[in-house]
Formats: structure tokens, sequence, C-alpha cells
């Protein structure tokens, strides 16, 4: 196990939760709930207070969608927004996905901004409120404050990257935009001790990029810390001495820490000093074994009470909501990106042969051929062989996007549809660029990724591909074959096993690591063929969150449509699709 490194100023950052409150129920390596994470805050603060430092507990958005616990109830999130609130967080902002509809744009403005109303920033969002039409601020456009323990002066900042699929009762301000604006440029000149930015913004966009340069061009010597997200890995970004970034994974499998030392206290009356800044970062494996080792509490003494009270909350709405009513049983693990696609262990070669073709069928157009395209960003989760619940449902799909389609379109013209989805090039680019269809991971990648090194102690017990003629290859390169197995040597679990740009002893726990196989932006189905030949036209159906790429892309591949062509073909979920599915044909006991 490695341990925390404590500084001045330390930080416990969580991001893309997407629900995840109640833990990962079927691996144990990420199973501590949301009651457990305030338990150990709780012993974490007063830690801090022995020492004399500070901590601050920061989450940077994507709390919503991913899980049964917000998506299975009726409206969305009925249970989990207080379920948050009982955490005490001093810095958040909001993700991408708190803004796809206006209800949940809404829930955030009516119940987590007030909840929050010390600690939640909006540097570049604002609302649209309904009585009046009137655009206001999300929320404050920044904060200022003294840090308990040292008495630092901290200005933090809270953005979302330039997303541009938001409802319409809310205006994501673009960063370079934002960046001229008059209470950023007086926020910069505020001369802290240190900047903290917050964002639901990839490390390896060009967003953090932006801010770092505006800050760091009026405050040569200032520390700034970055926490992100978005991305869902573990990450961290050097862009100067000064100034590092972390990001903390997804699904609350990881509560990251970054720790600060050598930050300098500023005196009104002399120019800021060039003294040496260190960063720390770790990223901790949320399971409560790990959190009892890294407070430094045992088994008995870990569990506050209100620590426990929130696991009872959770455990109270999981049993309301019925997440763990069994459809069915998976006879086998499903993988989105540990198994090569296509290969009979891939979720997406499932979806595309058996799920599709079976599920999305309009009865008035069941015997015309159809093309069915599906994004892969659409699917969210691995399917782990044995029960597959409710809550299953919604960890592998939880959007609402229903099925459209253009009719009778020739052959020739709809076949080229998806190589054009996934191979992009010039004529697809922009906020067009094919790309955004693809898993979080793949959109900005980290140079890293896929590459973690292969702990050598930990390489015998990592999963085995076999290697066929496929497309897709695995990331993480296999130079450890001949590693021996001895019996005395501990057994390791397969984890992350994170390269960034501090180095690869970031994770807490040491492990073996996963292949990273890499995926195409969509998967296409095809069903009702004529076995001789191939059909004149056919169906084009897609799921909806596709839309803005399929006319654009049928007129490159040599079809007059436009989006009136475009007409409602099945309205079901990807999440309706599975389950009925699961139903039919997982009827097995496990
Ligand atoms: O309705 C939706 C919303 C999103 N997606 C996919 O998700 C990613 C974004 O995921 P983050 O968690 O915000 O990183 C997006 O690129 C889409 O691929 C979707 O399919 N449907």
């Amino acid at each position: 196990m490695r341990e925390l490194e404590w500084g001045q100023i330390n930080f416990l950052h969580t991001t893309d939760i997407h629900g995840w409150l109640g833990g990962h129920l079927q691996e144990p390596q990420y199973s501590a709930d949301w009651g457990d994470y305030i338990s150990f805050t709780e012993h974490m603060r007063r830690k801090a207070d022995e020492k004399g430092v500070d901590l601050l507990v920061i989450d940077t958005g994507d709390r919503v969608e991913g899980n049964g616990l917000y998506d299975g109830s009726d409206p969305k999130g009925r249970f989990t927004y207080d379920i948050f609130g009982q955490q005490s967080v001093d810095i958040l902002c909001t993700g991408n996905h708190e803004l796809y509809h206006a209800d949940s744009v809404a829930r955030e403005h009516n119940i987590t901004v007030p909840h929050f109303k010390e600690s939640y920033i909006a540097s570049n969002l604002d609302y649209i409120e309904p009585e009046t039409g009137n655009q206001i601020p999300q929320a404050q456009r920044y904060i200022k404050f003294k840090t308990k323990n040292l008495g630092y002066n901290v200005v933090a900042f809270g953005f979302l990257f330039d997303f541009d699929r938001n409802a319409n009762n809310s205006v994501v301000i673009p960063v370079e935009e934002a960046m001229k604006q008059k209470w950023l440029q007086s926020a910069i000149r505020e001369k802290p001790d240190l900047f903290v930015v917050t964002g639901h913004v990839g490390l390896r966009m060009s967003e953090f990029e932006k801010i770092f340069k505006v800050i760091r061009d009026e405050n040569w010597y200032t520390p700034i810390v970055f926490l992100g997200g978005h991305a869902h890995v573990r990450d961290a970004r050097k862009f100067d001495e000064k100034a590092v970034a972390i990001a903390s994974g997804r699904y609350f499998e990881t509560i990251g820490w970054m720790s600060i030392d050598g930050v300098k206290k500023k005196n009104k009356d002399t120019a800021s000093v060039n003294a040496e800044v260190t960063f720390k970062r770790r990223y901790i494996d949320n399971n409560v074994l790990g959190l009892q080792h890294h407070a430094g509490v045992d088994e008995e003494n870990f569990a506050t009470a209100h620590g426990r009270n929130v696991s009872k909350m959770i455990t109270e709405a999981r049993k309301a909501l019925k997440l763990d009513n069994r459809l069915g049983c998976s006879p086998k693990d499903l993988w989105m990106t540990r198994a090569k696609y296509p290969s009979d262990s891939s979720i997406y070669s499932w979806l595309e042969n058996e799920v599709v073709p079976d599920t999305v069928v309009h009865k008035d157009r069941a015997d015309k051929p159809r093309l069915t395209i599906v994004n892969t960003g659409a699917i969210r989760f691995d399917i782990f062989k044995g029960a597959f619940t409710t809550d299953s449902t919604y960890l592998i799909s939880p959007f609402t996007s229903t099925f459209n389609y253009v009719p009778d379109v020739p052959y020739d013209v709809a076949k080229k549809v998806l190589r054009l989805l996934n191979s992009g090039g010039p004529v697809l680019e922009g906020a067009l660029n094919p790309k955004h269809l693809s898993i979080p991971e793949q959109v900005a990648p980290s140079p890293f990724l896929g590459r973690e090194p292969p702990h050598a102690a930990a390489a015998y017990l990592r999963p085995h591909f076999s290697d066929g003629e496929g497309q897709q290859h695995p990331l993480v390169e296999d130079s450890d074959d001949n590693y021996e197995v001895h019996d005395d040597e501990p057994q390791i679990v397969n984890g992350y096993t994170t390269k960034d740009d501090l180095g690869d002893d970031g994770d807490d726990a040491v492990h073996s690591p996963i292949k990273f196989y890499s995926v195409p932006n969509c998967i296409q189905a095809q069903a009702a063929f004529p076995e001789a030949a191939e059909p004149e036209t056919v169906d084009l159906v897609f799921i909806d969150y596709v839309q803005p790429w399929i006319i654009p892309a049928l007129k490159f591949s040599g079809g007059d449509y436009e989006s009136d062509n475009i007409t409602a073909y099945l309205n079901v979920t990807l999440t309706d699709v599975i389950a009925s599915w699961v139903k039919t044909h997982w009827k097995e006991d496990c």
C-alpha cells in the first residue's frame, strides 16, 4: 500500500460519480459508499487539525446519470441529491451531465446550489430563470477564502469545458470568452497565496491550458492546483513547476488525493517570491479497508454516526427503488474496453449481433432491411457474469435517447455512414468531430492511456485475451510475459496501474494491469437483410444522440437528405431495450 503524503494544503477529490453513491456492489475494491466517504473525511479533517494543516474536499461534477440510485426514480435523483448533500464539500462545480436535460439543470439550481451556497462555483455557467427568462449566473463565479489552520488566502474557480449540448435553460460561456470577463480579470489580480481551479474539464483538453496561461501571465510565482474530470481516468498533468492538475477517475471508484507544500504567504507590500513548491498525488481505491488504512482508524472506530446514517439512507433508497430486482442472469462477462471489439467478450458485439437486431424493431417495418447505429459512448459499464438487476440496466446505459430513422435509404449510401462516423476526417470536424460519440476515455486521451506500466510483481494475475485478427489492439504492452508466479508472493487484484506526468506511483494499491482496447465511435447492427443479395434500400435507424451527425454523413455519402427526412422509429431507450432482451434471453438461474 502506498501512503498518502500530506502537505500544507491537502485535497480529497471526487469526480464523475454518476450516481454511484452506493459504491460498487459487484467489485469489492470499489465498494465503499458515500456514508463511508463521510466517515473517512471526518477522520481526515481531524487528522489535518492534529497536524495543523488544511484539508479541502472537492467534487467536480457529473454527479448524475449512470446508476439506478439516480436514474431509477421519478423524478430522477429523488434520493441522491439529499444523500450527496450530506457531505461537507468545500468546492464543487457542474458537469455536462447536470445540463443535458432542463429538469436536471433546474434541480441543480434549486437544490444543489442553495445547499452548497458558500462552496458551489459556476465560473462559466448561467441559468435561465423560468419565471422571468433572465440569464443569471448558476452560482457565484469564484470564491475567496482563508484556510482554516494555516490561514492561506485562496481564490477558487469552477469551470465546465466548452460543452454545447446543454438544455436551453442553461448557457455555457466558452472558456476563452470567460477569460476576458471583468470579474475574472479582477479575480486573477486578487494576489492569493494559492489558486484552486476546479473544473469539469479533461486534463488533456485545451480549456485548462487556456485558464493556466491567463492566471500564470498575471501571477508568475503563485502555485495553481487544478482538479478536473470528465475523461473518467486517473491522471495528473504538470503545467509548470508550480501548477499541477489531478483527475480522479469515475463512478466513485477513486478518491483523489493531492497535497501541496511550499506555499508562501504573500505580504501585501512585497512582491511574490519564486519559492519551490511540491505536489504529491495519490489515487485511492474506494474501499473501506483502504479508507481505514489511510485514516489510521481500525474497523471498530471507522464508521461515524453521520457516515453510518448516510449508508442507511442509501440502503433504504435502493430498497425503495427495487434496484436489486433480478431481470436475468448473465452467462458471462461482457466488456467495454477489456476485450477486443469485435469479439465474443465484447459488450458492443453482443449489442450489435444479438440485442439490437432483436429488439429495435418497428412493428410495421419489421420486414424492411435495416441498419441500426448506436454510439459506443451510449454504453457506460461492463456486464459481469451473474445476476443482472434493474440497477444493471442503468449502469450499462442510463440515457433517455430513443431511436429515429431515415426510411428507404439506398444501401450504397447508407452503408458508408458508419465508416464516416468511425473515421471522421475533414468531412466531420469541430463540434461534429465524431470522437464525441465515443467513450469519455478516448475523447481527449492522456498520452499514457493504455500504456500503464506492467508492475513486475503484479503481472501474473492479469486477464488474458487471445490475439485474433481484429483491428483492435491492446494498449497495455505485454513486456512481462515471462513473469513467473511464486506461491509466496501476495495475491494482487486487477485494477488501475496509472501512469501520468508525475510518474507511475500514483495508485494507492499495487494492481495487476488491465488491458485497454480502443473502441470505434459507433457500432452498427444489421437486420432483415435478404439472404441472396444486398438490399436496394434500407431503413437507417440510429439512437437519437447521433442525430447531428446523420444528415452530414448521409450527404457526404451521396444521399440528398434533410432533417425533415428523419422521423421517430421506436420510442424506447437503450435501457428499455437491454432490459427486455435480458428478460427473454437470460432466464437461467444464477
Ligand atoms: O445522452 C447521452 C449523453 C452522453 N452520451 C455519451 O457520453 C459521453 C460523455 O460522457 P461523460 O460522462 O460526460 O464524459 C458523450 O461523448 C457520449 O458519447 C451519450 O451517448 N448519450
